[in-house]
């Protein structure tokens, strides 16, 4: 793998999506930091890059915590050279119909949701600022902060702050040199969204798999995401082609609102 100079941090890289992004940036060039909340699966998709031939870290982060993201982002530009792309990844999916929600809830999913976001802009404009140049800040919305889904109100609520956060971000640090995106996820095979599609509607109860494809229906394409189709999005907003985009959310739904 050639290394294109460049250096990465990934929040929620350890499994997932996250994990399908980092591996991919890797592969692009990038020098990876991963950062997240399980060390274990962070070390573990270092591992992975390496024996590919790339180069990576892993940083035990809570997005959470304002503290530990700008930590681990003067972790990663300590200890891979320099820092020009964040992609703020790391999100909870708890499923919410909207009497159960708690104030325990709400805290959490906020703080790690919209909190990790807003903290992975700051710290990343920082670093940018010490370097004395721009770069590119990406975080995860869904297809769920495009359309409101059903039990899923805590959730929307989130990823439709997090793209105005993008909106407003992008206007904010423009004259930086700094771009500022999203990319929209639709149903996605990770962990979270076999979870969501256990607990939800009529997939309630129902072996995993099922409730997954249940959600097909409703794709244009007609087939459910890999991980590695959003990778490849975030791939494009982490690279040169997308220099003159920004304030964008890109949708690497299938073509899920068009239903
Ligand atoms: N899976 C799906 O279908 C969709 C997912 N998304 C979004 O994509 C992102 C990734 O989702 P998945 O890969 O499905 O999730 P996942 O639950 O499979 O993986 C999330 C990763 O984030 C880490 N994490 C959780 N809390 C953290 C914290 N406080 N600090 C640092 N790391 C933390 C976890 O350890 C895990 O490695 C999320 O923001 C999610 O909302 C959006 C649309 C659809
Ligand atoms: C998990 C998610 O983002 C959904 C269902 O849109």
């Amino acid at each position: 793998m050639a290394s294109n100079g460049k250096v990465a941090m990934v929040t929620g890289g350890g499994q997932g999506i996250g994990e399908a992004i980092s591996k991919r940036l890797a592969s692009d060039g990038f020098a990876v930091a991963i950062a997240d909340l399980n060390l274990d699966n962070a070390n573990k998709v270092v591992s992975a890059i390496e024996a590919d031939g790339g180069k990576a870290i892993a940083v035990k982060t809570d997005v959470s915590d304002r503290d530990s993201v700008f930590a681990a982002v003067n972790e990663a530009a300590d200890k891979l050279g320099g820092f020009d792309v964040i992609v703020n990844n790391a999100g909870l999916g708890p499923t919410t119909p909207i009497d159960t929600i708690t104030q325990e809830q709400f805290d959490t999913v906020y703080h790690v949701n919209v909190g990790g976001v807003l903290w992975g802009i700051q710290a990343a404009h920082a670093k940018f600022k010490e370097l004395g140049h721009g770069g590119k800040i990406i975080s995860a919305t869904s297809q769920a902060g495009v359309v409101g889904n059903p039990n899923l109100a805590l959730y929307s609520g989130t990823k439709f702050a997090i793209r105005g956060v993008t909106q407003v971000a992008a206007r904010d640090l423009a004259a930086e040199g700094i771009t500022v995106n999203a990319y929209a996820p639709g149903i996605v095979k990770t962990p979270m969204m076999f979870d969501i599609a256990h607990k939800v509607g009529q997939n309630a109860g129902k072996d995993d798999e099922w409730g997954m494809q249940t959600f097909a229906k409703d794709i244009t394409l007609g087939r459910l995401s890999e991980p590695e189709d959003v990778a490849n999005g975030v791939a494009f907003l982490a690279g040169p082609d997308s220099n003159y985009i920004t304030g964008q959310t890109l949708e690497v739904d299938g073509g899920m609102q068009f239903h």
